[in-house]
């Protein structure tokens, strides 16, 4: 691994947007080569570590979602985890809350067992936009958050209200903070989410693909809220995401997950022709063009990484890393 600060410039990511601006596949070199799992799981900020998974595997019946996951993610680190539909990213995301039991392994959590719900660690669930008629206004939303991580007693309501005003500035939200939940954008419910999740001072922050549905502008706010969020408060970042372009100059490693398999390494070390082909067991192409990365060809059971679509929106089922 690398020694690159969180994000810092100069680090695999941020060569990758300016390296050029024509298609270019990518083949690999022995010296950039992402390991297996197995090997690979040091943090590449140098902070403390927050959670650490050993020998970790996820099973349902006879089927193995990912094993021998080895990896420690340290304070202040931003983690891309990537993968094709159903391949167990958002299970991972639930072992490590301790809402599925892993099938071997360990996980530990600031130095503890993971046994079920901790309030320091946030969690973004996948998007559900608020139905209409949901009575809910913004700052309700926050408010369940602080209310939720409160045990016995609850906050004096001096106290609660500015907690809830702290995290309302945070996230942007004082334009619409008075507005139901119902009339608001994707995008703006979305930095409400990570409002709530961050009401418990978390150490570290598990995002389930947090950009699903949003445009380009609204990808880029979610991210550098995210990207502020972790630099501020100095926090582990797990971001599941079908597309790592708009994260890419933020993100300092990258777990694939891939038919049972993992790769975890810097951008560059993981999002190559030839690590990808040999984690799908086919020819894939990583390609990279105007500053994205692409990846084509990869094929998993009812799932085809395409090219970007061209209306600029990301949808469920793309692949571009
Ligand atoms: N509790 C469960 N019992 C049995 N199978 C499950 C359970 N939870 C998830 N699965 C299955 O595990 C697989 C992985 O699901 P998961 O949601 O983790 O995938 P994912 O990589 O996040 O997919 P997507 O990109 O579509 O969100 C799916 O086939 C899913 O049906």
């Amino acid at each position: 691994m690398d020694d690159r600060q969180p994000g810092r410039p100069g680090g695999g990511a941020s060569q990758v947007t300016t390296t050029t601006q024509d298609a270019l596949t990518v083949r690999g070199e022995a010296s950039t080569q992402a390991a297996p799992a197995t090997q690979a799981d040091s943090p590449s900020t140098g902070g403390d570590v927050v959670l650490r998974l050993r020998d970790a595997a996820l099973r349902f019946g006879d089927r193995t979602l990912w094993s021998g996951l080895n990896l420690d993610v340290a304070a202040g680190e931003f983690i891309a985890i990537l993968g094709a539909n159903g391949s167990g990213k958002s299970s991972l995301l639930k072992a490590i809350l301790g809402q599925l039991p892993l099938s071997a392994g360990t996980a530990e959590f600031l130095g503890a067992p993971i046994k079920g719900g901790n309030r320091r660690i946030g969690y973004v669930p996948q998007q559900k936009l608020a139905d209409e008629g949901v009575p809910l206004r913004a700052e309700d939303l926050i408010g369940l958050g602080v209310d939720g991580h409160r045990w016995g007693i609850p906050l004096p309501s001096k106290a609660r209200r500015a907690a809830i005003d702290k995290l309302i500035h945070d996230v942007h939200a004082e334009r619409y903070r008075h507005e139901p939940l119902s009339d608001l954008s994707g995008g703006e419910q979305q930095r409400l989410r990570i409002g709530q999740a961050l009401a418990g001072d978390p150490r570290l922050l598990l995002c389930d693909e947090p950009l699903l549905s949003l445009d380009l502008a609204y990808q880029t706010v979610v991210s550098e809220l995210v990207d502020k969020s972790r630099r501020t408060r100095n926090l582990g970042v797990l971001f599941v995401t079908h597309d790592i372009n708009p994260i890419l100059p933020m993100v300092d490693r990258v777990i694939y997950l891939a038919g049972g398999k993992i790769r975890i390494g810097t951008p560059d070390e993981v999002l190559r022709t030839e690590v990808l082909s040999e984690l799908y067991g086919s020819p894939v192409d990583v390609v990279r063009t105007r500053g994205r990365i692409v990846v084509v060809g990869a094929v998993e059971p009812c799932i085809t990484h395409t090219a970007p679509p061209s209306d600029g929106h990301t949808h469920k089922g793309d692949a571009h890393a």
